[in-house]
């Protein structure tokens, strides 16, 4: 999250609305392995499946706090010059990826615009979304709007710093997991060509009733684990327990300062045969004052190499594919494993076809550890 000093750019969050109980790990404490800290984190993502990551006090963190605020700072703007155009929902492959509006369930423009940065393109990778001859990301480095590239090297921050912090999550849940410590990290190696994304959103000021609805559709994240900064309200998590159509089940995330939200995605439920736990959530209207001033969010979404599969991984405190009494299909499909980039075009495609069935996924109870 932002630092304290970006914090006072925009009115507090309010104090009379009710917020979701979200566990504060420290950044520090995950890099010295402290174990009660990294038992903390698990639970966070095997219950909620979010979590918010101090980064105060660590070096790498305070350095990532500073390349948020230029990210948030670059996100307004970009969309200054953005298209907010009513067809950008129909636009060619190339614009679709770059620049979009979110789709309403009916739809229409949602009140979310943004701009997608890939992580190939911040690190010289590869391009995993080369896939014609033709593709504008053959170009390298992609030229980004001007408010990007002027920071482009704190977009590099962003990206290496998160990409740290991402490795002492992933360490604490594999040691937690009895699993060797690279098995996460190994899948998602941010030197190779991914679908790894920074998206940058604005919404708008929410002020007439019109304006206060949702901004982003409830979803859950289909790479693996998601960064997510933003100085003003509006994101809510769905309570474990609670159904998506009961409005009550919602709650406000309060951005706290020197603070990332984490979110873990569906790969991670899918590679712990359903441990940790990938939760619904959704941006509604920002609530209090905060609604007078546009909303910017930067989230850095974290998806599998391209050529990992998706494959349960077998080992430690990971439940067995043969302990699902699922058919024999599907039991083989699962142990095969589908390549990442088949699996994500797979839930790209059913999203946007509105195939897919929302909700949170995992949470799956667990051996104690002692009895592995
Ligand atoms: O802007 C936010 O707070 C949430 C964004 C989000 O959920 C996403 O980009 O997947
Ligand atoms: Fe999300």
């Amino acid at each position: 999250m932002a630092s304290p000093l970006f914090f006072t750019s925009a009115p507090p969050f309010p104090d009379d609305v009710p917020v979701a109980q979200i566990a504060r790990i420290s950044l520090e404490k995950l890099a010295n392995k402290d174990a009660q800290e990294a038992k903390a984190v698990f639970d966070a993502c095997t219950s909620l499946g979010f979590f918010l990551l101090d980064l105060r006090g660590n070096s790498v963190g305070e350095e990532l706090i500073k390349d948020v605020d230029a990210a948030l700072e670059a996100t307004g703007e970009t969309m200054d010059i953005g298209p907010r155009r009513e067809n950008a929902l129909h636009s060619t492959y190339a614009q679709m990826l770059f620049w979009g509006i979110m789709k309403t369930k009916n739809g229409k423009p949602d009140r979310c615009e943004f701009y997608v940065v890939t992580q190939d393109d911040i690190l010289h990778n590869p391009s995993r979304f080369c896939i014609k001859d033709d593709d504008p990301f053959h170009t390298h480095p992609f030229p980004n709007p001007p408010p990007i590239e002027s920071r482009r090297h704190h977009l590099e921050g962003f990206v290496n710093r998160g990409q740290y912090a991402i490795t002492l999550v992933l360490r604490a849940f594999s040691t937690q997991l009895g699993l060797p410590e690279n098995i996460f990290r190994e899948r998602m190696q941010p030197d190779q060509s991914s679908g790894t994304i920074i998206r940058l959103i604005r919404s708008a000021p929410s002020l007439t009733p019109e304006e206060k609805r949702t901004g982003l559709v409830a979803h859950t994240d289909y790479g693996s684990i998601t960064l997510l900064a933003n100085v003003t309200g509006g994101l809510q998590v769905l309570r474990p327990d609670a159904d998506p159509s009961d409005e009550r089940g919602w709650e406000y995330v309060k951005p706290e300062p020197g603070c990332l939200i984490v979110n873990i995605a569906d790969a991670m439920v899918q590679w712990t045969g359903g441990v940790l736990r990938s939760n619904m959530h959704r941006v509604n209207f920002v609530p209090g004052t905060q609604a007078l001033v546009p909303r910017h969010s930067v989230a850095l979404l974290v998806r599998p190499q391209m050529d990992t599969r998706m494959s349960r991984i077998v080992g430690g405190r990971i439940p067995l594919v043969s302990e699902d009494g699922e058919d024999k299909a599907k039991r083989a499909e699962e142990l095969k494993g589908l390549s990442a980039i088949v699996w994500e075009r797979r839930k790209a495609m059913a999203l946007r076809e509105g195939r897919d069935i929302m909700k949170s996924r995992g949470g799956r109870a667990l051996q104690p550890l002692a009895a592995v």
